[in-house]
């Protein structure tokens, strides 16, 4: 018997409460966030059928897809999203659940809010009604996103009923280039391995290019890994994540923290420890990315050409974005750029971006939205000098929120448009109805902004 374990055997196993023979298992779920959209059903279900909320200060809640990103202070405009936020804040106060509500100097996108809290940690297990929910797994906590009947499951009993996923590993090793970021090496490895390469598994990222990124570059990483089907991503716990949890508001303290510290550190994959599918990649193949297509796996490096096929799908996928095989998007004319979204809202994407923009005017054709990913964020920005940097460039801060991600609120590109985004999907209509959308990191964002156009920003940077 191989009693070699990985990260993802130690966290799961030491959470199964009962099993099955050969059949699936109940895991104890350490933390249930929840969110305005996925929870009115499961609160309703409860109601309806008498059953009390088992553990509601394993619960936390914010509001982050409806919610405005101007005027934040007056009341919610659009009825359907007043309700709905509302709905939240009567759930929560009825069941005594923790909430971070518009306005709160906590509130922000979900996963965005719940790190920078230290209410992610290291070896937990974490659930919440949304398939991005795998962003905490840059912690090593096991984080995936479940359905809104699971969420009654969690409300009832704080388990779930699961299958074990299979184990896979992601392995960059080398330097990155200047100017590639986290957001281009997760671009990157979908690009290769495709959209389904992780059905049915949960995915670690291994390697020296992780093992020196930060807690917000490996946050983007594991956010998108349910964009390559992954059931969620991980990455080891370190002394960055460490560093990066001390004094956080709900972080351990004192004697817990040296308990849990030690704890912590012994949930690294074993070396020698098998997993059931591994892919190896070397940094110094990895551009800056940009997507041509209307999945995130359709991607390339700054300046390649759009590949050529005749799959039926492909085709419609470039007619929707109006695009053509064979020509690189360099010199096209882009009209907006979105930085935000839970994928790269957070202090270190803004100071990329700042960094790039500072001094620069943006093109007159750009309207540039940077969303900030939570009420910290906003005041950080501030308190670091960042706002007037994007103010006399010419681009709108406004206010927390999910935004033109996926636009629930009333901040959509229109249709047409392109749209060079630091969001994680490029689905048709999703930033608006017939919106095309541009995966990028926030230097590519920035640069698109200051030109107008896509240019090449490792060429600026060399
Ligand atoms: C609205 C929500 C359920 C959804 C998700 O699950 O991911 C959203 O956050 C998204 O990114 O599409
Ligand atoms: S920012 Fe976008 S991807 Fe993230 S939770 Fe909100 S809608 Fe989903």
């Amino acid at each position: 018997m191989c009693l070699l374990k990985t990260l993802f055997d130690k966290v799961w196993d030491s959470h199964v409460v009962d099993s099955v023979t050969d059949g699936p298992q109940v895991l104890y779920i350490d933390t249930h966030l929840i969110h305005e959209v996925t929870s009115p059903q499961a609160f309703q279900e409860l109601e309806e059928r008498a059953i009390p909320i088992f553990r509601p200060d394993q619960i936390f809640a914010t509001a982050d897809h409806n919610t405005p990103t101007l005027n934040q202070h007056l009341p919610v405009e659009d009825p359907l999203s007043r309700k709905q936020l509302q709905q939240l804040s009567e759930n929560c106060e009825k069941h005594g659940i923790s909430l971070f509500e518009l306005g709160h100097m906590n509130n922000g996108i979900v996963h965005v809010m719940a790190p920078e809290q230290g209410i992610t940690q290291p070896g937990k297990t974490m659930v919440c009604g949304d398939s991005h929910t795998s962003t905490h797994g840059a912690f090593g906590a096991i984080a995936f996103g479940i359905g809104t009947s699971q969420v009654a499951q969690v409300f009832a009993s704080q388990c779930l009923l699961l299958t074990k996923p299979k184990s896979m590993r992601v392995t960059v090793n080398g330097d990155l280039a200047p100017g590639v970021l986290p957001k281009d090496v997760i671009l990157y490895i979908i690009s290769q391995i495709g959209t389904n390469a992780g059905t049915g598994y949960f995915c670690e990222y291994a390697g020296d290019v992780f093992e020196k990124m930060s807690m917000e570059g490996r946050m983007t990483v594991c956010n998108m890994s349910i964009e390559m089907g992954a059931r969620g991503g991980m990455i080891a716990p370190d002394q960055t994540t460490f560093d990066y949890m001390q004094g956080r508001p709900y972080a351990p303290k004192g004697e817990e923290w040296e308990a849990k510290l030690a704890y912590w550190k012994s949930l690294p994959t074993d070396s020698g420890a098998s997993f059931d599918k591994e892919f190896h990649f070397d940094a110094a193949d990895i551009k800056p990315m940009i997507t041509y297509g209307t999945n995130p796996g359709m991607g390339m490096g700054l300046g390649e050409l759009i590949p050529n096929s005749d799959d039926a799908s492909f085709k419609k996928s470039l007619d929707y974005m109006g695009l053509e095989a064979g020509s690189n998007l360099m010199e096209m004319p882009i009209n907006f750029v979105f930085i935000g979204s839970c994928t790269n809202s957070r202090i270190e994407d803004f100071r990329v971006a700042a960094d790039y923009i500072k001094g620069k005017r943006k093109a007159d054709n750009v309207t540039a939205w940077l969303v900030p990913g939570s009420k910290q964020v906003e005041s950080q920005i501030d308190r670091e000098g960042l706002r007037d940097i994007f103010t006399e460039a010419g681009f709108e801060i406004r206010q927390p929120g999910c935004s033109a991600c996926l636009a629930m609120n009333d901040d959509k590109i229109p249709q047409g448009e392109y749209c060079v985004s630091t969001s994680n999907r490029n689905f048709e209509g999703r930033q608006g109805q017939g919106a095309r959308t541009i995966l990028a990191s926030p230097l590519v964002a920035a640069a698109t902004a200051i030109e107008g156009k896509i240019v090449d920003v490792s060429k600026q940077l060399n």
